[in-house]
């Protein structure tokens, strides 16, 4: 494909000034958009997601028709927006891109929904967070495909119907706990993304290496994986670190070592811990004994904002087993404990001992 290379070009020269932060990032997403899959066969694990999805799509193309509304949720970077753009690209359909937070009266949903086209896919990032009367005017377009324009205000207001063409909305999700039902409950097919295994992830990065032209040994790229966390995204971002190490510091190649090196001076740990991961069970540990402690003031304790916390650290965090989530708050598990290689407190704080009890 073409512009895979020019984007890839664009994205190797910048590489070189000293950048910005705002340009930083922009290297960075033109390398992700590089390394994203465009088609369901070169996505890496997720098998289940994958058959399913094909099984859908492939019923659609036979039928001629739209394919059924898709729910896909997840930890971020696990793919979504990468299953949102193969889907229209597999049904051969034009992609609309908006956000939740983008949507915030109805009237701009109302304006992107006329402008679709039959078999378009629309693709709303972060579902959750769109406002109540966007969200009901969706519920109407998802199963009708109508919405109720209403035009002018107080009594003298009308509702004017709109027929829109069939089309399907892809929704993206990292806290589908926040949809309302009844908007779950339109979608059609509904994906949850689990995190990956460390040799789904060797892959990616084998992939990734391919794609950036970096010399790698196998277990130079095992270690990459085995770091992850489980998130293609942090897969590639990190590959991206210890070719920067291997070019600057070392010959050239990823080897074992060379990963080694470069991950421990980038704070991420054996476990694939980063900075974030670490403070959390740090101030769970130290500062409140190892919990229960509410999300809130643990976000306080980091210096970060709750959703962060919960969304980005958490996940992985709990999939691990180094922390819990208890009706009354966070605690530490004894994994989290020897981790950090700190004894545990004497008494279980996880269990229900109550001072109060003798
Ligand atoms: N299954 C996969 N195989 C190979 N690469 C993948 C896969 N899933 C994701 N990636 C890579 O990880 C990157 C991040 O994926 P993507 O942007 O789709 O995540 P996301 O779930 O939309 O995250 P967010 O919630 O932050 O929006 C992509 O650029 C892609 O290169
Ligand atoms: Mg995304």
């Amino acid at each position: 494909m073409p512009f895979h290379e020019d984007e890839l070009d664009e994205a190797e020269s910048t590489h070189f000034r000293s950048l910005t932060a705002a340009e930083a990032e922009g290297d960075e997403r033109a390398v992700e958009a590089v390394l994203r899959p465009r088609t369901l066969d070169e996505v890496v694990g997720q098998v289940r997601v994958r058959d399913q999805l094909g099984l859908v799509l492939e019923a659609a193309r036979r039928r001629g028709r739209a394919p059924d509304h898709v729910l896909l949720s997840g930890p971020p970077g696990l793919g979504k927006t990468t299953l949102s753009m193969i889907i229209a690209a597999e049904m051969q359909a034009p992609l609309r891109l908006t956000s939740g937070p983008a949507i915030t009266h109805a009237g701009d949903l109302a304006a992107i929904l006329s402008g679709m086209n039959e078999g378009d896919v629309l693709f709303v990032d972060e579902i959750h967070r769109m406002s109540r009367p966007a969200e009901e005017m969706l519920y109407m377009a998802m199963e009708d495909f109508r919405v109720d324009v209403v035009i002018g205000k107080g009594p003298g207001a009308t509702a004017i119907p709109l027929e829109i063409p069939p089309f399907t909305l892809v929704g993206a999700t990292t806290r589908a706990g926040l949809l309302p039902g009844p908007l779950r409950d339109r979608f059609g097919f509904t994906a949850h993304l689990e995190f990956y295994e460390p040799h789904e992830l060797d892959l990616i990065v084998q992939r990734s290496a391919r794609l950036l032209d970096v010399a790698v040994e196998d277990d130079g790229t095992a270690e990459i994986a085995s770091r992850s966390r489980g998130t293609p995204r942090i897969a590639n971002r990190l590959l991206r670190r210890v070719r920067d190490y291997a070019q600057v510091r070392a010959g050239g190649v990823v080897t074992l070592p060379v990963a080694r090196a470069a991950l421990d001076l980038y704070e991420v740990d054996e476990l694939g811990l980063d900075r974030l991961d670490r403070a959390v069970l740090d101030a769970l540990c130290r500062r409140f004994g190892g919990g229960p402690v509410g999300i809130s003031t643990l976000a306080v304790a980091v210096g970060e904002e709750r959703e962060t916390v919960e969304e980005v650290a958490e996940p992985f965090l709990v999939r691990n087993g180094f922390l819990a989530r208890t009706p009354r708050g966070r605690i530490a598990t004894a994994a989290a404990w020897e981790h950090l290689g700190l004894s545990a407190p004497p008494v279980n704080v996880a269990g229900d001992v109550t001072l109060f009890e003798d």
